[in-house]
């Protein structure tokens, strides 16, 4: 009963929640009946209470990948944002050229004077799903800009050819007036609660109560976000170094690497986002290829140094000896060198290669923690593989069960070859113990549905309800005879609707 009660949490009813939705067929995706109430967070520390321990291969934190539990509640973060909403009242486009469910990634700004902008035009992301596969995008949409040359599209394709784990990737773009102007949409790759680098290491966050993945929320006051651990800050080198090379090796040049561009998209994961769109919005100028390439190495310099000083205004040239001093103070000698190197004082070409290669040490540590990270996730797939296995069984079950239509089907009766699946059904679910009191085990539940799924010789002995008969069959018979209960069911079914089960 002890593992019963640690597993079968996760599974709790979450009706009084308040988001019971309405599931729209079309999309695949959850809409909110109206009147919309407002949704209390969940309760994410019942959906992946701790696996009991001798279950998990790993509950410890590795670089890359958190322990199990809260790598299960961050996946059900992202899933629950994937599904949501926008707002009611914000009047966005219903559907803009096969996107749909449009909802604004960007924090509201109530001064228009305080909204940043993306080189002389401002800018908002949407998570929006694609009608075409129903899958989830981020939408940059650049308002009031008319793109005049169809050609600037060309660096789309450009941009969609690189693909590295560190970039964004970029999968078309288009203009529009679905929002009362002229805006050219860029579609990206959507990362289901990143945060910016600037946001997760330069923005205080307002008083309030903050979720515990493990309970209650509780109250704080303004807080401080934390520095970037040193080891963490090397984690991000590699990876912003490791894109850099890959796009000057295309011969481009990334030209957004700035905090609020490089996005967080998992435990010390990063991602250079927004690509692209400089060189659509300037592609009438002429530019100097291996200029924008010196000035990417610059950009990674001034990322570096902002981020060790939590401060976006570190890099400016009144403040910056003070700024590197501060880095001095907390981080390695080290850090300082590569800064150094990238701001390129004395006038040095410098290249990606070389600093590769002042780097390269950690690119080792790196490569260790990443292939750690894929054995962990592995462990982790294969406490879960069995699920859909089972779940498809179940309904399979469920579906050939109980159907009023079989009541009085003699197949089904006493003497019926089909009457072991009810007996079965009563074994599996329906068993009290010597005192009468119902047996709920979920592990005797999941053993005999194994071996009804590997269809094994062991018998079992099925008694009926009235304890006047009994019979003796192999796991093996009775699958045999659900899959043909069950081809029958859906040989009816599929001669008026073909498909319904996969
Ligand atoms: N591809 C993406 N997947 C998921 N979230 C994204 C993606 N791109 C951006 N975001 C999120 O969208 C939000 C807004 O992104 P944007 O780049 O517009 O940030 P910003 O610079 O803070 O906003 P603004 O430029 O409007 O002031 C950020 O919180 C960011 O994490």
């Amino acid at each position: 009963m002890g593992q019963l009660d640690e597993l079968g949490q996760p599974y709790h009813e979450d009706s009084h929640y308040g988001y019971v939705s309405e599931y729209d067929a079309h999309s695949a995706y959850y809409t909110i009946p109206s009147p919309v109430f407002l949704r209390q967070p969940l309760n994410y520390h019942l959906y992946t209470t701790t696996i009991p321990s001798s279950f998990v291969q790993s509950a410890s934190d590795s670089h890359f990948v958190p322990s199990t539990t809260e790598l299960r509640t961050s996946l059900q973060r992202r899933s629950e944002t994937i599904r949501g909403t926008a707002a009611p009242g914000l009047n966005l486009p219903e559907e803009i050229q096969g996107y749909h469910t449009f909802v604004p990634l960007d924090a509201q700004v109530a001064n228009a004077n305080e909204r940043r902008k993306f080189g002389n035009w401002f800018s908002t992301t949407y998570r929006a799903i694609a009608t075409a596969d129903g899958v989830p995008y981020a939408l940059r949409r650049i308002e009031n800009f008319r793109l005049v040359q169809q050609a600037a599209f060309v660096h789309v394709d450009k941009w969609n050819k690189i693909r590295h784990p560190s970039i964004v990737t970029i999968h078309e773009a288009f203009t529009t007036r679905a929002f009362n102007d002229n805006s050219l949409v860029v579609v990206y790759t959507y990362h289901a609660n990143a945060q910016t680098l600037y946001d997760a290491y330069c923005k205080s966050k307002p008083p309030g109560y903050q979720s515990h993945p493990h309970g209650r929320g509780v109250f704080q006051g303004r807080t401080q976000p934390p520095a970037v651990p040193e080891r963490t800050l090397w984690s991000y080198i590699v990876q912003l170094a490791s894109a850099i090379k890959k796009v000057h090796d295309a011969g481009m040049a990334v030209r957004t690497i700035d905090l609020t561009k490089v996005l967080v998209t998992g435990q010390n994961r990063v991602r250079i986002s927004s690509c692209g769109v400089v060189e659509l919005l300037t592609h009438d100028t002429p530019q100097d290829m291996a200029m924008l390439q010196q000035e990417d190495l610059n950009m990674l310099g001034r990322l570096i140094l902002c981020l060790c000083c939590a401060n976006p205004a570190a890099a400016n040239p009144q403040g910056l000896h003070k700024s590197l001093e501060n880095m001095g103070r907390t981080y390695g000698n080290e850090v300082s060198t590569i800064v150094l190197y990238l701001f390129g004082k004395n006038g040095h070409h410098r290249t990606v290669d070389q600093l590769l290669d002042l780097i390269k040490t950690h690119f080792v540590i790196e490569m260790n923690d990443a292939l750690s990270a894929s054995d962990r996730l592995e462990n982790e797939l294969l406490t879960e593989l069995e699920n859909a296995r089972l779940v498809r069984l179940l309904c399979k079950f469920g579906f050939i069960n109980e159907r009023p239509e079989f009541a009085r089907d003699p197949r089904w009766s006493e003497t019926g070859d089909r009457y072991p699946i009810k007996l079965f059904r009563d074994y599996v679910f329906h068993q009290v113990d010597e005192n009468g009191n119902p047996v709920v085990h979920l592990s005797h539940v999941l053993t005999c549905l194994n071996k009804l799924d590997a269809g094994t010789d062991e018998k079992i002995m099925l008694v009926s309800r009235d304890e006047q008969s009994c019979l003796v069959v192999s796991y093996s018979e009775l699958k045999q005879c659900i899959d043909s209960a069950f081809s029958e069911l859906s040989r009816a079914s599929s001669l008026s609707t073909p498909h319904k089960y996969r």
